[in-house]
């Protein structure tokens, strides 16, 4: 009985103890640290819009939002700063450069003085990074995988990923990307020969894309990973809007009808990805292959049998984690960017031609291939071709001037600027971990800082007054800063991985959609851009299109 009475009386100590840490750091999480936060930014000057019990400045942003988005833009113009930051626009106009809102509890300081965005991406990449709110928002979507890994486990995660897009491991990608353009160009081909002149380039652009990620770094082909984009889609807009609850103590375990879907969205493509997995496994079991190859997956189940000294593992979870993280920025942010692209080449037929007549140029003629594929980088107009075969004969000023030169080619110069106008996300979120100082302003551990890239991209101050122009010459004629004004990668240790791989990639397709097609804005075509975690076309990029040799 004595036991027994001692038992329950532990049992019930454990229980206060744990219901009152509970407790307090609820306390602390939803109201002591920010009024901190808040009391020392106020200090420094830093104001902003009062926030809401709970939901802080979450239904501001939402009501700006559904205004400024409530209908299509008159004409095909890119101011859309006021459009997609509507609540950047005004409340910077009130507070100026610097000022503080609330993501419900998370107070987030928003910055655009480009010096201290590059202080923030290079000097504190260690100290800052992902939120609590955006991890658990991200959860059942991309989980733990790079995008959302902080501290050690990112810079362990980031080692074992980076190989397989540097180097000759890239270069080896290029000709799997030349085989998925033509499909998607013979797609193209069929549905102009059946008739069809008008057609939605996104939805062909989403489709080579992910073909490509899913060939070049898995090992399988869209067929097979259709289901996986399809529910990852599905997912990012369930997670996306379930966020906004997040804020409310213990959200996150109601039974709510989206916290349903998304569970069974996510059981679904982790099923979807153990098959390939488990198949590439077999692979190697019943001796069909040695290895489990030298792409992404293969690099991660190598990774998986390693028992480290280092003590960080990778176990099945994880795997599938990068894997789902891949899968979605390998493939969204590039089809994004093509599709903008095509765009704006559509409403501007004399940058459609310049950009042709390079090509053609190039290629002599023929269909681009991977071998012309670096001339792209050294190539301008009235430029000599400068590649291995051209020996120099200039000295060592001349040459690095024409090279800084001739990396402006027209395909370039055209990609930046779409990048420029139509960035994939709005904005950078970055959280403090530690007290930091960036340039005049004490940061206090546990600030969210978020950077506007979109405004920043589009700042006339910046950029000039064509800021909010298609005008792919001022890559070429002026100099930019990238990691400052021009981030649509972001900036510093914590770039993006993918960047040359998406570079090489766009080159690729717009090379030889150029120079097999002609294509025109269609008359259908709606112009409303929206953001849904990147900036999408709301009723996609209709164009008409001519075959060129026909
Ligand atoms: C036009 C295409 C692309 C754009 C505009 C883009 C943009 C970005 C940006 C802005 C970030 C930083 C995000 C942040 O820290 O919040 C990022 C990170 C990342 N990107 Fe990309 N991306 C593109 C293509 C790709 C491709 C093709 C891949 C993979 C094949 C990829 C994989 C990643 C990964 C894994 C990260 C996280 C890196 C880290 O935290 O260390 N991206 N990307």
């Amino acid at each position: 009985m004595g036991v027994i009475l001692l038992v329950l009386t532990s049992l019930l100590v454990i229980f206060i103890f744990s219901f009152l840490k509970v407790a307090y750091d609820t306390i602390s999480c939803y109201f002591l640290t920010p009024r901190r936060i808040k009391k020392i930014m106020e200090k420094q000057g830093v104001r902003g819009p009062k926030p809401r019990p709970l939901t802080g400045n979450i239904l501001d942003v939402a009501s700006f939002l559904s205004k400024s988005t409530s209908k299509d833009m008159d004409q095909i113009t890119h101011d859309t700063v006021s459009r997609l930051l509507p609540h950047y626009v005004a409340w910077s106009k009130q507070y100026g450069k610097r000022f503080i809102f609330w993501n419900g509890v998370e107070p987030r300081l928003c910055i655009s003085e480009t010096e201290m965005i590059k202080e923030l991406l290079t000097k504190y990449s260690t100290k800052s990074g992902k939120s609590w709110l955006q991890r658990e928002g991200t959860k059942h979507f991309i989980g733990r995988g790079l995008l959302m890994a902080n501290g050690s486990d990112w810079s362990h995660q980031r080692h074992i990923a980076a190989p397989s897009f540097m180097g000759e491991r890239l270069k080896s990608n290029a000709g799997l990307m030349v085989e998925c353009t033509k499909n998607m160009l013979q797609s193209l081909r069929n549905a102009v020969e059946s008739g069809q002149t008008e057609v939605e380039i996104g939805e062909y652009m989403s489709r080579v894309t992910a073909d490509i990620i899913s060939r070049t770094q898995f090992g399988s082909s869209y067929e097979k990973g259709k289901q996986i984009f399809h529910l990852l889609t599905e997912l990012q807009s369930l997670c996306h809007q379930a966020t906004r609850h997040l804020c409310l103590p213990g959200s996150r375990f109601f039974p709510s009808n989206y916290n349903r879907q998304i569970k069974s969205k996510k059981m679904e493509v982790d099923r979807l990805l153990l098959e390939i997995i488990q198949s590439r496994k077999d692979c190697v079991e019943i001796g069909r292959s040695s290895s489990y190859g030298d792409d992404l997956l293969g690099m991660l189940l190598n990774e998986m049998e390693r028992k480290r000294s280092d003590g960080f593992n990778i176990n099945l979870q994880l795997v599938m984690d990068e894997c789902k993280t891949f899968f979605f920025a390998g493939h969204e942010t590039t089809s994004l960017l093509l599709t903008w692209t095509v765009m704006l080449l559509a409403s501007n037929p004399c940058w459609q031609e310049k950009v042709r007549a390079e090509v053609s140029e190039v290629c002599n003629g023929e269909t681009p291939s991977i071998d012309h594929l670096p001339k792209f980088n050294l190539v301008s107009k009235n430029l000599p071709i400068l590649s291995k075969s051209v020996p120099f004969t200039l000295n060592h000023a001349k040459q690095r001037a024409i090279i800084l030169l001739a990396v402006k080619s027209m395909l370039n110069m055209v990609i930046s600027e779409s990048l420029r106008l139509y960035p994939s996300g709005t904005l950078l979120p970055r959280m403090a971990f530690e007290d930091i100082k960036l340039g005049d302003l004490e940061i206090p551990k546990g600030l969210q800082i978020w950077i506007p890239v979109l405004a920043i991209h589009h700042s006339e101050e910046l950029w000039g007054k064509d800021a909010n122009e298609f005008n792919p010459d001022r890559f070429a004629s002026k100099s930019f800063a990238p990691g400052r004004h021009f981030i649509p990668f972001a900036a510093g240790p914590r770039n993006c991985i993918g960047q040359s791989f998406a570079m090489m990639e766009a080159k690729i397709i717009l090379a030889m959609l150029i120079s097999q097609f002609s294509f025109n804005i269609s008359d259908s075509y709606r112009h409303a851009p929206v953001v849904v975690l990147t900036i999408k076309p709301k009723y996609g990029v209709q164009v008409y299109l001519k075959p060129l040799n026909s």
